[in-house]
């Protein structure tokens, strides 16, 4: 399956400069998301994650349906002030300033082989900043897969040493 076709590239959104490239025909269509589903859960189940991760709101999309299909358990990533119990967080570099991602403190367990699932790789900070939850729970980042990277912006560059699958790749932002 040529899963680009189901990906909606917007210039100038949400800024000048970036081209925005929208996952929602993706969800759109059942054979392509059950195809998405699949090779992102192929590739948990081979680095044998017991947890997945994913952060709000895109990586929801595709960390939900990985998890129910590898049969493990998901721990969503948020934004500050929306999980009601207590916390971790970690600050990450935005392209101009920071901003901070939460999860609940015991939402993940000491040698747990976690896979972080995201909808696209750009510069990693995301990605980044979640890898340091897992460490700081002394678990084990095993994985991390992405239906979509940027090639250009190098962000795989930040996690070298962590297997990571991507199902499409583009150049240019
Ligand atoms: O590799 P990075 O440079 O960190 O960028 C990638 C992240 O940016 C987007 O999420 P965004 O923060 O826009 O939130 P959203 O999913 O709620 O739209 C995307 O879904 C990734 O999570
Ligand atoms: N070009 C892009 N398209 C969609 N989401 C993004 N997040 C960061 N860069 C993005």
């Amino acid at each position: 399956m040529n899963i680009k076709q189901y990906i909606a590239s917007i210039p100038g959104f949400p800024k000048e400069g970036i081209i925005f490239r929208d996952v929602t025909p993706i969800l759109k269509n059942p054979d392509c998301m059950k195809y998405v589903t699949e090779k992102l859960s192929a590739f948990a189940k081979e680095v044998k994650a017991d947890l997945i991760i994913a952060p709000e709101a895109r990586g929801f999309f595709f960390g939900i349906p990985v998890a129910l299909e590898c049969h493990v358990g998901f721990a969503p990533v948020r934004k500050p002030g929306k999980l009601p119990r207590k916390t971790m967080s970690q600050t990450y570099q935005l392209e101009y300033g920071v901003d901070e991602l939460q999860m609940h403190i015991d939402a993940i367990q000491e040698g747990m082989r976690v896979v972080i699932i995201d909808d696209l790789l750009a510069t990693g900070g995301t990605v980044e900043a979640m890898i340091k939850m897992v460490e700081f729970k002394q678990a084990i980042v095993a994985g991390i897969g992405f239906v979509i990277e940027l090639d250009d912006l190098k962000g795989k560059e930040k996690f070298k040493d962590i297997p990571v699958l991507s199902l499409t790749h583009f150049e240019g932002e």
